[in-house]
């Protein structure tokens, strides 16, 4: 296709008039015109938990999310813990507990690019290994725990 991938736009440099690429994303720049396989793309699953804070304070498990940021931020790390001790993995514990519409599938988001998700999980996300749980990570929808699975 003759766009560019997400996060890049083409400039003209100002010393040769000559046409260059722009990720708006890393800040990077090349010559070259970037391809969509430039552009990586992660997949992750993710459990979240709302609070009052909370861009959207309801979910398909509760009308209205009363609980504090604090109070999520104790359940999600009480979470991180029965998932690092091997009790349980993040998809099940997602299936029943994450305030996010991907619960049902395990928090299973699909496969992203850079400028998809909200900043914070994308940072967090690109840093992790495949494989690799996070910390507790807060964006606008509330707290989450991300698996990065591709
Ligand atoms: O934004 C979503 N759901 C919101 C909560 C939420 N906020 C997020 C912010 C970053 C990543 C995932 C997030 N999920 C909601 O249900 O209120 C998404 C649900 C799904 C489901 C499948 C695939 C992508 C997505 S993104």
């Amino acid at each position: 296709m003759s766009g560019l991938p997400p996060g890049w736009i083409e400039k003209t440099s100002n010393s040769t008039g000559k046409k260059y690429y722009y990720n708006t994303q890393t800040q990077q720049s090349q010559w070259e015109k970037p391809t969509d396989d430039d552009v990586k793309s992660v997949r992750a699953s993710h459990l979240l938990v709302k609070h009052n804070e909370s861009r959207r304070p309801a979910s398909w498990r509760q009308d209205k999310i009363t609980r504090s940021k604090d109070e999520a931020y104790e359940i999600i790390a009480g979470y991180r813990k029965r998932i690092t001790s091997g009790e349980i993995s993040l998809e099940d514990l997602a299936q029943t507990e994450s305030d996010c519409s991907s619960a049902k599938k395990g928090g299973d988001l699909g496969f992203f690019y850079p400028g998809q998700m909200q900043k914070p999980f994308e940072d967090a996300t690109f840093a992790l290994e495949v494989g690799e749980l996070s910390e507790a990570i807060s964006t606008d929808s509330g707290i989450h725990l991300i698996l990065r699975t591709g």
